[in-house]
């Protein structure tokens, strides 16, 4: 093992990338905070000023996978839609089937420009982590409960308020609504069957009414759906701490840009071009598994300087006054500042670790385990 992979399993190194995230990230949702009176007297300038702070957060994580673990991710995509990325606002369907595909979907925002304005239909859940989900309420990220008679008001009238949204965003839909596994994958199937629909391989079967209902509430603010794929080369199953260890990935993405005029808009039609749409996604799994390989050409969009110099510039912000503290708590030689001290970074740590963990697969919700009976849909 080389000197410099050595330092990246360090527990120490994981502890200062961890305080720097945390403590920034909780600066950086009080400033979040402030932008509330500046919204009352303009909405779209408060908006902006959150885009921003956005950033600083999620840049970070990116950092960590770019400059840390040095993950490579390649897109393959048309060179006639190449251009209109970060262009436009946008649909993206992904699959879910991995612990860091939310992370590889901010890369490519970061790369393409939107990464402090992308949005996700995430589950409640997640608004209640601190850092990220608190960052996501001052973004207007929309929440859903899982639960369709509940979901249907709340998620329409968030997406409403995205309309007159000031810059460009992607707003990434996973249609399967929870991450693979094999169990969810036998029961989802159990469910396409008795719908009479061909069943899947590699995805479970997508849940139509959410897409159905960003489609018809971001028709004519939306340009287009991207069809996204993501794949790790070598059968890799990457994790957050994996990517924390330094752990080198290769993340293949497929995009295939579907302008939104082509999406029906019926609801029953919706679906079922939703469902066709996911028979061919399964097709194309299929050839990366045979292949190791997407069809069309490739591109690497290069990882950008800004991400390790937002990631250094917090750094300092926080690392400085961590180290007076320290050198205050040595130096004071009291036994019950050191044991306070102790106490403080072990928390911190518990913190850090616990969000991590919301990345897991083995320790995801209940949600698609079985075919359920309806209002009882085993979210948790
Ligand atoms: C150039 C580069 C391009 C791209 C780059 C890529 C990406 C970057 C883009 C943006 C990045 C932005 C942010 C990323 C950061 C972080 C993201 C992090 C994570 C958040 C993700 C989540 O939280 S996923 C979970 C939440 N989201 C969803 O669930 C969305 C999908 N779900 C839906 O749409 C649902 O319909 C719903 C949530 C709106 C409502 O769900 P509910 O369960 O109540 O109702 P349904 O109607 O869906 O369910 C009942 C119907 O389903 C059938 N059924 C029952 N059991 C099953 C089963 N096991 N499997 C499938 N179907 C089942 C049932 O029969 C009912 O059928 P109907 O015929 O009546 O519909
Ligand atoms: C700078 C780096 C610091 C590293 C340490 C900090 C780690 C930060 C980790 C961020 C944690 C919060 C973001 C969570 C996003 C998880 C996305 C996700 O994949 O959610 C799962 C849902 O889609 C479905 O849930 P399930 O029904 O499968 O259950």
């Amino acid at each position: 093992m080389g000197l410099l992979s050595t330092l990246k399993s360090l527990f120490i190194c994981h502890l200062i990338i961890g305080y720097v995230f945390l403590v920034s990230g909780l600066l950086i949702n009080l400033l979040q905070v402030c932008t509330l009176p500046v919204g009352l007297v303009s909405k779209q300038l408060a908006r902006r000023i959150n885009i921003r702070l956005g950033y600083c957060i999620a840049s970070q994580v990116v950092a960590v996978l770019e400059w840390w673990s040095g993950t490579e991710c390649t897109l393959y995509t048309d060179p006639k839609s190449y251009p209109l990325y970060g262009k436009e606002n946008a649909i993206v369907l992904l699959n879910h089937n991995f612990e860091i595909d939310f992370l590889c979907g901010w890369t490519f925002c970061e790369r393409f420009g939107v990464l402090g304005s992308s949005k996700v239909l995430a589950k409640q859940e997640l608004a209640y982590v601190p850092v990220i989900g608190w960052m996501w309420y001052f973004l207007e990220i929309v929440f859903c409960k899982r639960k369709w008679e509940e979901d249907r008001r709340l998620v329409a009238q968030s997406l409403q308020n995205l309309r007159d949204y000031p810059e460009n965003y992607w707003f990434l839909l996973f249609c399967e609504g929870t991450r693979f596994t094999p169990e969810k994958h036998q029961a989802s199937m159990q469910v396409a069957e008795s719908k009479g629909l061909p069943k899947l391989k590699y995805h479970l079967l997508p849940r139509t009414k959410g897409f159905w209902m960003t489609v018809q509430n971001l028709r004519g603010t939306v340009s287009a759906v991207y069809d996204s794929t993501l794949n790790f080369r070598d059968n890799e199953t990457p994790t957050m701490l994996g990517v924390l260890n330094g752990k080198k990935y290769h993340a293949d993405l497929y995009v295939r840009r579907i302008p939104l005029e082509l999406i029906p808009e019926e609801e029953k039609e919706c679906a079922a071009w939703l469902h066709k749409l996911y028979q061919e996604k399964d097709e194309l799994q299929g050839a990366y598994e045979k292949t190791g390989l997407f069809p069309g050409p490739k591109t690497s969009p290069p990882r950008q300087l800004r991400t390790l110099m937002n990631w250094l510039f917090w750094s300092c912000v926080v690392l400085y006054p961590l180290g007076l503290m320290l050198t205050h708590v040595i130096s004071s030689g009291s036994a019950l500042t050191i044991i306070a001290a102790v106490v403080v970074s072990s928390a911190a740590s518990v913190a850090v670790r616990w969000m991590i963990g919301q990345t897991e697969i083995g320790k995801g919700s209940k949600y698609g385990n079985r075919e359920v009976p309806p209002n009882t849909n085993g979210s948790s």
